[in-house]
C-alpha cells in the first residue's frame, strides 16, 4: 500500500548534543484519516536503513484487518533524521545551499522523538493510541512511552533492549572503524548482516556445496545494495544514534525510568536474535509494571522481525484485540 511522501520543515528544538540547526525537515508518509475524536493515530518508527515506506518494508502489517489497518487507523511513519531518505541528513542542503556532511549534528533517539513530536504537534496531533518498532524504530518506541507516558495509549517495542548494550555497541564500533579506514560501507553492512541473522540460519541457507548461492556472495549483495540506498556519513550517524539509546539516562537509571511508565506495552522478543537477544526483553518487562512479554520463535535472528511478517502481524493483532477489550482477553503465547 503507497503512502505519498510528505515534507515538513520545522524549527527543531534544542538537541541533546548542543547546537540547534536552524531548520530540520521531516520526511513522512500517511494511511487513513484521522477520527473525528483525533485518537486513532499509530506511529510506526522505522529501523535503522529503513524508511517512512512502511507499505514496502512492512507489507504484511499494512492493509484492510492487519495489525495497521488504514480503516481503523491513521498511521503515520517519519523517516529518521540524519538517515539517507527524505528527512535532513548529511546528504541533504543545508540553508547556504552547501550540503550537510560532516556538519550534520549527531542526533540521540531523544532527539528523533522530539523532532516527531514537534512535527505530530504541527499537524495537530498531541496523542498516540499506539507508537511501534522494531530494532532502532523499538528503541523510538520506547522512548516515546517513557518520556510522553500521558500521551501515548499503548506501545509496541520488537527486538530492542532498555539501553544500547556493550555488545551491540561493539557491533557499532568495528562498522565505524571498517568506513574510518576505508570508507567502506559495503564492509560496514557486510559486518551488520552477521549481528543480524542467526547462524544457524545462515548454515542452512548456504550449504558448502552450493557454489553459486554462497554466504560470501549473499553478504557481498548487501553491502553492495547499501553502498547503493545509502550515504556513508548518515549510516555512521545513525550508529552512533543507536548507541545514545539508554531510557535510563539523567531518569535516574533504567529500572527507575522503565517503573515509572504506565503504558501498556507489548515486548515481542525474538528468541533467535543475536543482537538484542531475549535477556534485553526480559530485563525490559521485568521493568515495565504494564509489560506483556512475547516471543517470536523464529530461526532467522534480529531481522525476523522483517521477515516473519504474517507472525509478527498476528501477534500485534493479539496484542490491539487485548487493548481494545480492556485487556479482558488474554494473549496468544506465542506466533
Ligand atoms: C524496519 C525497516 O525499515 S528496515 C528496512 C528493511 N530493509 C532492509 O533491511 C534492506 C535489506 N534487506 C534485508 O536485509 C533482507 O532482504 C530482509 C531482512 C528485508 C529480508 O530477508 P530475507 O528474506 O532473508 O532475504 P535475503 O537476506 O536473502 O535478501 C534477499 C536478497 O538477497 C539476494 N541473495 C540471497 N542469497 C544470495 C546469495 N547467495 N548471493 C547473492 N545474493 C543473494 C536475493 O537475490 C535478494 O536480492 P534483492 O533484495 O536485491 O532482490
Ligand atoms: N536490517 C534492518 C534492521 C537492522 O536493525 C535495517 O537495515 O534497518
Amino acid at each position: 500500500m503507497s503512502a505519498p511522501l510528505e515534507t515538513r520543515e520545522l524549527r527543531p528544538p534544542p538537541l541533546e548534543g548542543g547546537g540547534r540547526p536552524a531548520t530540520i525537515t521531516l520526511g513522512f508518509r500517511q494511511w487513513g484519516r484521522r477520527n473525528a475524536a483525533g485518537d486513532n493515530t499509530v506511529l510506526v518508527c522505522p529501523a535503522l536503513t529503513g524508511d517512512s515506506n512502511l507499505g514496502q518494508w512492512w507489507p504484511g502489517l499494512l492493509g484492510p484487518d492487519r495489525a495497521l489497518d488504514p480503516q481503523r487507523d491513521h498511521i503515520i511513519s517519519i523517516d529518521v533524521p540524519g538517515g539517507s531518505h527524505a528527512s535532513s541528513g548529511p546528504g541533504h542542503l543545508d540553508t547556504d545551499g552547501q550540503p550537510w556532511g560532516e556538519r550534520f549534528p549527531v542526533l540521540t533517539v531523544r532527539d528523533v522523538v522530539s523532532l516527531q513530536r514537534s512535527l505530530l504537534h504541527e499537524l495537530g496531533i498531541d496523542r498516540l493510541r499506539l507508537v511501534v518498532g522494531g530494532s532502532l524504530g523499538g528503541m523510538q518506541a520506547l522512548e516515546w512511552a517513557v518520556d510522553q507516558a500521558d500521551q501515548v495509549d499503548a506501545a509496541v517495542v520488537i527486538a530492542a533492549a532498555a539501553r544500547q548494550s556493550a555488545w551491540a555497541r561493539a557491533w557499532n564500533h568495528i562498522q565505524r572503524l571498517a568506513l574510518a579506514s576505508s570508507d567502506n560501507l559495503a564492509l560496514a553492512r557486510q559486518i551488520a548482516m552477521l549481528s543480524y541473522r542467526h547462524w544457524d540460519n545462515l548454515n542452512e541457507r548456504f550449504a558448502p556445496q552450493d557454489t553459486d548461492r554462497t554466504v560470501a556472495s549473499w553478504l557481498d549483495h548487501h553491502g553492495e545494495r547499501l553502498k547503493q540506498r545509502f550515504n556513508p556519513i548518515s549510516y555512521r550517524h545513525l550508529t552512533e544514534l543507536m548507541d545514545s539509546h539508554d531510557v535510563g539516562r539523567d531518569r535516574g537509571g533504567v529500572a527507575q525510568a522503565l517503573g515509572q511508565c504506565p503504558v501498556p506495552a507489548l515486548i515481542l522478543g525474538i528468541e533467535s536474535d543475536l543482537l538484542y537477544p531475549p535477556c534485553d526483553q526480559q530485563a525490559l518487562a521485568e521493568h515495565l509494571p504494564n509489560a506483556t512479554l512475547r516471543w517470536l520463535d523464529a530461526p532467522q535472528g534480529h531481522d525476523a522481525f522483517l521477515i516473519e511478517q504474517r507472525r509478527v502481524n498476528a501477534l500485534l493483532l493479539s496484542f490491539r484485540r487485548h487493548l481494545r477489550n480492556g485487556q479482558a482477553q488474554s494473549l496468544e503465547l506465542r506466533a
